[in-house]
């Protein structure tokens, strides 16, 4: 991805984030740094600029789970409670820096237990992590956690229970992430019955690297409120913009879809901004939120997707309105507090 200069005016207006991973927006600095002090001597690179590029460079294969494997140099240096806590409070003040006033940030608990720190400890050092970075940033900002599942483990119900145990202290609810192809979402049928049963949120990444059947299995079996990605939903839309059964009832229904226009760009998802299907979503006015996925392997920001879809999309600030107060609508969070963002904050600053 080429070098962008933001402009002002967007980096001001205030976003809402539903799909971030912690471990994918980490700072690069604060890699190396986080290795120094823990040992690690598997980095690939030894300076900031030389890591960074590597995180982009190795992101850039066409292949999800080929990306996938950058995550082992960030999960390496994220075994220890004062790592974790860290790295939240720093992804909370970039976000509150980039505009960002709401944001739903996720990571998967298990794969932080290498050094011997048990689930909860991971969950309330990252919590720790968000409540240091709202206080210390400057601007106002919420930073909520969802818990990830990975689809390729076992330990979806157990993440599923702590979603639940940790629902009153900013959790807003629980995921699943990973390779796609071969990992139904069917395989943690008893997580998303669970969840369901207790009134808790969950989204599921569908339609990334595989198309309409995972879609499918996400909606109208595990019952995902709203779908990672789902961006191979236009699979089910002819050339002429007719709706087939499936994308038929994800609009009809208002089914939240976290789009990665970057991201998806990396993954072989899609092939370029300009012809991202986002647009199309957008304009045949499906529950379209855009989102940054993995800020440190696209390099990318809130207001960097937002400023590549105005220059290489023709989007508009009524756009960037639009998709901003879905995704406000979307969060997984009360409706009174939804609704006081979108009247108090979104709105009078798009206006
Ligand atoms: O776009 C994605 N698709 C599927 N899985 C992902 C994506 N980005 C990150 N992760 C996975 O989610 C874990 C927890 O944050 C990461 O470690 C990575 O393996
Ligand atoms: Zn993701």
């Amino acid at each position: 991805m080429s070098e962008l200069e933001l402009r002002p005016e967007i980096v001001a207006l205030p976003k809402v984030l539903l799909h971030d991973h912690l471990d994918g927006g980490v700072r690069p600095q604060t890699v190396l740094e986080l290795a120094e002090e823990t040992g690690y001597d598997g980095l690939p690179a030894s300076d900031a600029a030389g890591l960074a590029r590597w995180f982009r460079e190795s992101s850039d294969s066409g292949s999800l789970v080929r990306y996938l494997e950058t995550f082992a140099q960030t999960v390496a240096v994220l075994q220890t409670e004062s790592a974790l806590f860290r790295v939240a409070s720093e992804c909370a003040q970039d976000l509150a820096a980039d505009g960002v006033v709401y944001a739903e940030v996720r990571y998967a608990p298990e794969q932080h237990l290498e050094a011997g720190l048990t689930l909860e400890q991971v969950v309330e050092a990252v919590n720790a992590g968000f409540r240091d970075g709202e206080a210390r940033s400057g601007h106002r900002i919420r930073v909520r956690a969802l818990l990830t599942a990975m689809r390729h483990a076992a330990k979806s119900s157990e993440i599923a229970e702590l979603v639940v145990r940790y629902r009153d202290q900013e959790v807003g609810g629980f995921d699943i992430a990973g390779a796609e192809a071969g990992y139904p979402p069917t395989r943690h049928l008893d997580a998303f019955e669970y969840l369901r049963r207790e009134n808790a949120h969950f989204t599921i990444h569908a339609g990334e690297a595989f198309g309409l059947p995972s879609i499918w299995e996400a909606i109208q079996w595990c019952g995902a409120e709203r779908l990672g990605h789902g961006v191979r939903i236009v699979d089910d839309i002819s050339a002429s913009d007719e709706l087939g059964l499936l994308a038929g009832f994800v609009r009809d229904r208002r089914i939240p879809l976290e789009m990665c226009p970057s991201s998806n760009i990396q993954t072989g998802a899609a092939t370029d901004i300009a012809s991202h299907p986002i647009t199309r979503l957008k304009d045949l006015r499906f529950r379209v939120t855009l989102n940054t996925d993995n800020r440190l392997m696209s390099d990318t920001s809130m207001s960097k997707e937002m400023q590549l879809l105005v220059d290489e999309a023709g989007w508009t600030k009524d756009d960037l309105r639009w998709v901003t107060v879905n995704a406000m609508k979307s969060a997984f969070l009360p409706f009174d507090e939804r609704l006081a963002l979108i009247e108090d904050t979104i709105k009078p600053a798009y206006a």
